[in-house]
């Protein structure tokens, strides 16, 4: 999976998003009707092969024909000679010329356009190919040969095969060893199953009945402290900050000293470091012994003094009684390791889901009005001063607002699917998927399928109301990949993001871009694209308190 969050890049970019608010709307209704409505393109692989050939030879002439020319065009026509060259190339190399049927698209020779695009934009670099492939289509993931799609019947299909797929070969090198021997996204079979086990004990519902009065508190002092005082918000710095104390809280029972905390950030850049022999990469895994040391020492102090059964140690709790598939208790060190990469694939992910969710409802002031009104109406003053909020309130008070999450994880998607690899030639969706290629469903592909979700770029949390859209299921909404590595986090992620936003619709009537604020050079945000698309931390909101409504 391609999971985590650089701590700074500096080339961020504007994503081109389906219509957010004003953003200008650049799906097309011909798209819609031609991405959906033929999933099977029947060319032959030798009429593939040939076809692109064809190509190949037609360029070259075109570029003999055009050496004394020296504008633009042309030699942006010599650039697409390379590519197709490159396509013909990967082509003989992967001996695609044994297969019928492959999916349309490109991967070249090595993967390393394709690969270099995604990083650049990832949502866009889907949009596109849907749009001028359709829902299932091939191109390179992280340099390797990858089947992407989204479409009903493929999903169908995969689901029923999903189970058997191995996913760490899919993995890039990098992630696969920072990720250790003890991350569930590297493991199958009945080690899997054992780590899976143990998920359920700490993001399941009394798990999350446990930890909302504890979030309560520590949003409440986030929004009614740190942000009150200030009057703004950088929904990509803020929130990460912020969603970073609360986990390590959450889940270690303490907050680590500031320099301990930033390892993650940079642990997290090494997970995806573009090789074993890049500084970030090296930074990256003493980071991971760092944290892993504070952690160690810090569950071996809780548990020698007795304090495993105070209600701050519960996750440390459940993992000190964890066992792995043949029984054994987990070793401390696992423990250690379980917690960091626990924090470390929720704290970017829930922050990411604030950041869009924040501001999307400020572009859509309608929508808005009923999240500020439900998160009003819900709980009395005394409630939200003292934290005490239980989960089946949560759930049964902010019904809009939990639609309104949901909602903006369809429209802005923060993650791709999950990576698996093919073992076996196979076909899906009609098309031929050779061995050895990436599969991954796409829920950013699915999400934009107007059967059910229509009008699919404008953003309208009620179609997530149940009596509105029953066609929702999660074979078309699942942005937390599907099949054996699901995310199993999702649930607590909302129910952070519901928090967040009682509490700051409780303490602020609304809020819009601070164009006084020096980095800012727009009134939209940039975004961090990879591997999860979050709000650059320049981007800051100015917040208007409500005088009315005194918390
Ligand atoms: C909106 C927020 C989130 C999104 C969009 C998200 C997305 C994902 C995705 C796409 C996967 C990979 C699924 C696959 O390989 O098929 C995943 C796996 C995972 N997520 Fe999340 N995630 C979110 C929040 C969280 C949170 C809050 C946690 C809490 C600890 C978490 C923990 C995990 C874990 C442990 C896995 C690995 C599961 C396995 O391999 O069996 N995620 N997530």
């Amino acid at each position: 999976m391609t999971r985590g969050q650089r701590r700074e890049r500096t080339d961020t970019s504007q994503t081109p998003s389906p219509r957010l608010g004003h953003v200008p709307l650049e799906f097309t209704s011909r798209m819609r009707v031609s991405v959906y409505s033929t999933s099977v393109h029947s060319t032959s692989c030798l009429g593939a092969y040939t076809a692109a050939a064809r190509d190949a030879r037609r360029l070259r002439h075109r570029r003999l024909a055009t050496t004394v020319c020296r504008n633009k065009r042309e030699i942006s026509s010599k650039l697409n000679l390379d590519l197709d060259l490159g396509q013909v190339l990967g082509t003989v190399k992967r001996n695609e010329g044994l297969y019928d049927n492959l999916p349309p698209g490109k991967v070249g020779l090595f993967g390393l356009r394709e690969t270099f695009a995604y990083l650049n934009d990832p949502n866009k670099f889907i949009r596109t190919r849907v749009e001028k492939y359709g829902p299932v289509f091939k191109t390179a993931f992280f340099f390797k040969p990858a089947v992407v799609f989204g479409s009903p019947e493929a999903i169908r299909e995969f689901k029923d095969f999903e189970g058997d797929l191995p996913a760490d070969a899919a993995l890039p090198e990098t992630f696969r060893e920072l990720h250790t021997e003890y991350g569930a996204l590297r493991m199958s079979g009945e080690r899997h199953k054992a780590t899976r086990a143990n998920f359920g004990k700490v993001l399941g519902r009394s798990a999350l009945t446990h930890y909302t009065p504890i979030l309560a508190k520590l949003t409440r002092d986030f929004v009614k402290g740190e942000l009150l005082e200030k009057r703004t918000l950088q929904p990509g710095y803020d929130c990460r900050q912020f969603c970073l104390k609360a986990l390590f809280q959450l889940f270690l029972g303490t907050v680590p000293p500031q320099d301990i905390m930033e390892k993650m950030y940079f642990y997290n850049e090494g997970l995806l470091a573009l090789g074993k022999l890049s500084p970030e990469f090296t930074e990256g895994k003493k980071a991971l012994e760092d944290l892993q040391e504070f952690c160690l020492k810090h569950f071996r102090t809780v548990r020698a003094q007795g304090k495993l059964d105070d209600p701050e140690y519960f996750f440390l709790k459940q993992y000190s009684q964890a066992t792995d598939e043949n029984g054994d208790l987990f070793t401390d060190e696992r423990v250690a390791v379980t917690t960091i990469l626990m924090i470390w694939g929720a704290f970017i992910e829930a922050a990411a889901s604030m950041g869009h969710t924040t501001w999307l409802l400020m572009r859509n002031p309608d929508k808005a009005k009923k999240v500020r009104a439900e998160c009003r109406s819900s709980f009395s003053r005394e409630e939200l001063d003292s934290g005490k909020l239980t989960l089946d309130d949560v759930y049964t008070k902010l019904t809009f607002t939990e639609c309104a999450i949901k909602e903006a994880l369809r429209v802005m998607p923060q993650t791709a699917g999950g990576l698996r690899v093919n073992p076996e030639t196979r076909t899906l969706a009609g098309f031929t998927v050779p061995s050895g290629y990436v599969l991954t469903a796409d829920p950013r592909i699915a999400f934009l399928n107007p059967d059910f979700f229509p009008d699919p770029e404008d953003y309208r949390p009620e179609r997530f109301l149940p009596a509105e859209n029953p066609a929702i299921t999660p074979d078309n909404f699942f942005p937390g990949g599907m099949g054996q590595h699901k995310c199993p986090g999702i649930s607590l992620s909302n129910l952070m993001v519901s928090i967040y936003l009682l509490y700051l619709y409780s303490c602020f009537d609304k809020w819009e871009p601070d164009m006084s604020a020096e980095e800012m050079d727009s009134e939209d945000p940039q975004y961090i694209q990879v591997p999860i698309v979050i709000i650059d931390d320049r981007y800051q909101l100015k917040l208007e308190r409500n005088w009315q409504y005194e918390m």
